[in-house]
């Protein structure tokens, strides 16, 4: 089958927008180059995060490259994804160059292009995220595995990001939680938060190829078989008392699910939030702190910083 590639180049910050306005636009697949990647790339005494010797990596800003079936007739919607995209800077996100470039592929060539880039990612001494594709053997009993296929979804585990979520569920959790991970892409903060010893984990994505690739995700980790993973938006409409509430979303978003995360959270329990930029953190801290929480922990990677946050306990 033949595909549209739409080649968007932008600024890093706009990237998670622009990927999400490909997929509401009807994109069956979205490839991110960001500069920042390879930037913030750590090699520690664990493993290998990317392999820089085959990368062929944009070296300024990003490249956001989506991909829709010929039943979409892309020179139609062009003018309001133009549209979508040059209204980005009144939300605070530049968009660098915005250079859009249309052309057509075959299938084989985008859809798993990106996996030679993968490798296992030791995460922390207890955790190591496997792409589904590698051989891997645990260095220690110890060794946590999580296996993922983020397929088309968000979540290989080496985003900055994403790394920040992780270690702050590795702070948090002592076992027997229950765990509400909002936005879950490719699944691996619940996978995570089981490992971590979580009782309960519910996990929520907006996105249905998310959705699928999670519980695929779910399915290949014995530890998350029983996580509950659906399609909602943020946590409306949820009614789960949880210990903790995890979410990696872009901080417009957090701040919308802040006051159901303050609802939902257990007095003494804790909110996680990750995916903020410099820019961003003290007007997102305002909110949560406004609403109540206590700020327990600030945790940062590269230009991307995350927040532990507590519920005060009735009376405190
Ligand atoms: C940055 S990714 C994080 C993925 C994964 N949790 C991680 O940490 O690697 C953000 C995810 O939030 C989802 N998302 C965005 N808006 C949402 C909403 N309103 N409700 C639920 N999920 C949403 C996106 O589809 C995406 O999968």
């Amino acid at each position: 089958m033949k595909w549209t590639e739409l080649k968007i180049t932008t600024a890093s910050e706009a990237v998670e927008a622009i990927s999400a306005l490909m997929v509401e636009m009807g994109a069956s697949g979205v490839a991110i180059e960001d500069a920042l990647d390879v930037q913030n790339y750590v090699e520690d005494a664990y493993g290998e995060l990317l392999d820089k010797e085959n990368l062929n990596h944009v070296k300024e800003g990003a490249i956001v490259k989506a991909y829709f079936p010929e039943t979409i007739f892309l020179p139609e919607i062009l003018p309001a994804i133009k549209e979508r995209i040059a209204k980005l800077p009144e939300y605070g996100l530049a968009i660098g160059e915005n250079k859009i470039e249309m052309s057509e592929v075959a299938e084989s060539d985008w859809a798993t292009a990106w996996k030679k880039y993968y490798h296992p990612v030791n995460i922390s001494r207890y955790l190591t995220i496997v792409p589904n594709w590698e051989e891997y053997e645990a260095k220690s009993a110890d060794e946590k595995i999580i296996k993922l296929d983020p397929g088309m979804a968000f979540g290989t585990g080496t985003h900055p990001t994403t790394m920040v979520s992780l270690h702050a569920l590795e702070i948090v959790l002592r076992g027997g939680e229950t765990v509400l991970d909002v936005g879950t892409g490719s699944g691996v903060l619940s996978i995570a938060s089981k490992h971590f010893g979580a009782k309960e984990v519910h996990a929520y994505d907006l996105d249905e190829v998310a959705v699928a690739a999670a519980q695929e995700n779910m399915d290949m980790n014995p530890v998350a078989a029983d996580v509950k993973v659906s399609a909602n938006d943020l946590l409306k409409g949820i009614d789960i008392q949880a210990d903790v509430i995890v979410a990696n979303i872009l901080a417009d978003i957090i701040l919308r699910l802040i006051p159901d995360a303050w609802n939902l959270v257990k007095p003494g329990g804790k909110f996680i939030v990750s995916g903020i930029i410099e820019d961003k953190k003290a007007e997102v801290l305002a909110a949560l702190t406004a609403i109540g929480f206590e700020v327990t922990e600030v945790l940062q990677q590269a230009d991307w910083f995350g927040i532990i946050l507590t519920k005060p306990l009735e009376g405190e």
